[in-house]
């Protein structure tokens, strides 16, 4: 590989034309203006607590796979993070619109939602490490870049965003941290490996991307189970 491109920025590269469709989806606008209705919003908030339960888990098989203490204490921290800072998140949208913390948790995963989680837990607990972190990579990536998009695009307006909690926690810090952290790790557990993994990695990375989308997907059409 050439020394001065990271596997990570092929990922990116690659990725573009996806993660342009997340960018652009009417639910990541519409919250970005504030005018998204709340009803597509509280179904995503739901959904979204119980996709974070399984997705939580992957950073518990993440301690479990990992080479180092040092890995081991980072994917515990985020972790911990996800389940306190990350939720505590959507506890308080909960809070505001009258959503207890059990009716939360009682959420039935829709068809994309368990599909998507599905997905992950099963490499996760199937594959290797470097395969779990191209799962958990496009979740913490894309979010963290849709948090930045939607500051600088309506940044001005947050004052009267009645969803600008949701852009400034994925603009953190502390999510940029857990976001850095899994890019850099992508690049240290990829670096000198076979084209086969590499493409199995891409893979799965395009593969979750694309779960993204339909995720926003998913809450705009305010997806239920049919039966
Ligand atoms: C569906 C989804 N993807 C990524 C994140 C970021 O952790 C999230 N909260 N939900």
């Amino acid at each position: 590989m050439n020394a001065t491109k990271k596997f990570s920025d092929r990922l990116l590269e690659n990725v573009k034309p996806i993660w342009d469709k997340n960018h652009q989806h009417p639910f990541v606008q519409e919250l970005g203006k504030g005018i998204l209705a709340e009803e597509r919003f509280i179904h995503y908030m739901k959904q979204d607590y119980v996709y974070l339960l399984d997705y939580s888990k992957l950073f518990a098989v993440g301690v479990q796979k990992a080479l180092d203490l040092e890995m081991m204490t980072n994917f515990s921290k985020t972790l911990h993070d996800t389940l306190h800072f990350e939720m505590d998140l959507h506890r308080a949208f909960a809070a505001e619109f009258g959503i207890t913390k059990e009716e939360l948790e009682a959420t039935k995963p829709t068809p994309t939602n368990l599909a998507y989680t599905r997905y992950m837990l099963n490499v996760a607990q199937n594959g290797s490490l470097v395969e779990l972190v191209s799962c958990l990579l496009p979740c913490a990536w894309d979010y963290w870049e849709i948090g930045k998009l939607l500051r600088a695009q309506y940044g001005d307006n947050l004052s009267t965003n009645k969803y600008a909690k949701w852009i400034e926690t994925y603009d953190s810090d502390e999510f940029a941290a857990g976001a850095k952290w899994l890019i850099q790790l992508m690049d240290q557990l990829t670096d000198g490996k076979p084209e086969w993994e590499l493409a199995q990695i891409e893979e799965h990375f395009q593969m979750t991307s694309k779960f993204e989308y339909l995720f926003w997907e998913m809450n705009y059409q305010l997806e239920e189970w049919p039966i």
